[in-house]
């Protein structure tokens, strides 16, 4: 087995979820194709409450910043108080998520509308997050050895805690430290990175990122943060290059922490 030994300095795993913790088949094939298939029922049904209209509001304001994009999808201002406007408004938002969601966009006004939709599907239990089987294992190890576990997805923390909370391993909430999403700021700037270590209250070196995405590993190194790139099955491929200059992983316990035996 392929042994990667974690740096003496690291006190903090950063982990990212999809292609890292959660295959991105769960994330492709069941959480996507759920806001996709519900998301008009969703505004429908929730369009007065106050969450749904600040969720409105955010990708209002984000489809402003989107109009110069091709094929963008605006969101009209709220006008009238018919009925007809109404469902316009709700085709509107339909179909500015399925435009973002077709590009996979990551914006924090999308994730936080998907964060609130998958709530219902999760606390009812007719949805449960996958982890890759090493995942678990290696966490609580860490743990005992001392490290620190936390999250940077571009899914919301509420989304996050959801997965956590609601997986096939059962409720693993406790195993995380704390969560960090978009609102930090996106996983491809080098900035975030040391606003995560601020906020974790350490070193940017003291942490270890684990991703599947080479362009986060680059960000975070550059702000000085140790990073492992994770290959797992599904995952996209690596050009030559990245496999020679990233150390690669494949599973959590080829993680080897200097102060374990
Ligand atoms: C944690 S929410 C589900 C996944 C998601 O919406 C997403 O964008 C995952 O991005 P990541 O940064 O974890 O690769
Ligand atoms: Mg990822």
């Amino acid at each position: 087995m392929v042994v990667l030994s974690v740096p003496a300095e690291v006190t903090v795993i950063l982990l990212d979820i999809e292609g890292t913790t959660t295959p991105i088949a769960f994330v492709k094939d069941i959480l996507f194709p759920y806001i996709e298939e519900n998301v008009k029922e969703y505004l429908q049904t929730h369009w007065e409450e106050e969450e749904c209209q600040q969720d409105v509001s955010l990708l209002r304001k984000q489809a402003e910043e989107d109009a110069h994009l091709d094929g963008a999808v605006p969101i009209p201002a709220a006008s009238g108080n018919g009925v007809d406007d109404l469902q316009q408004m709700i085709q509107a938002v339909v179909g500015n998520v399925c435009w973002q969601m077709s590009l996979d966009r990551k914006t924090t006004a999308l994730k936080q509308l998907q964060g609130h939709m998958w709530r219902a599907a999760f606390t009812a239990g007719r949805m449960k997050a996958e982890f890759f089987a090493d995942v678990v294992p290696a966490v609580r190890k860490w743990r005992e050895a001392g490290m620190k576990v936390y999250i940077y997805s571009s899914g919301s923390v509420e989304a996050q805690k959801l997965l956590f909370g609601h997986s096939t391993e059962g409720d693993i909430l406790e195993l995380v430290d704390g969560h960090f999403d978009t609102k930090i700021g996106r996983k491809v700037e080098s900035e975030s990175y040391r606003k995560t270590a601020d906020s974790i209250g350490c070193s940017t070196n003291s942490i270890l990122f684990l991703t599947d995405v080479t362009r986060e590993a680059s960000a975070a190194e550059e702000a000085d943060v140790h990073v492992a790139v994770v290959v797992r099955p599904g995952n996209a491929g690596l050009t030559d290059d990245e496999k020679t200059y990233y150390s690669l992983i494949t599973s959590f316990s080829e993680l080897y922490l200097p102060s374990s035996t």
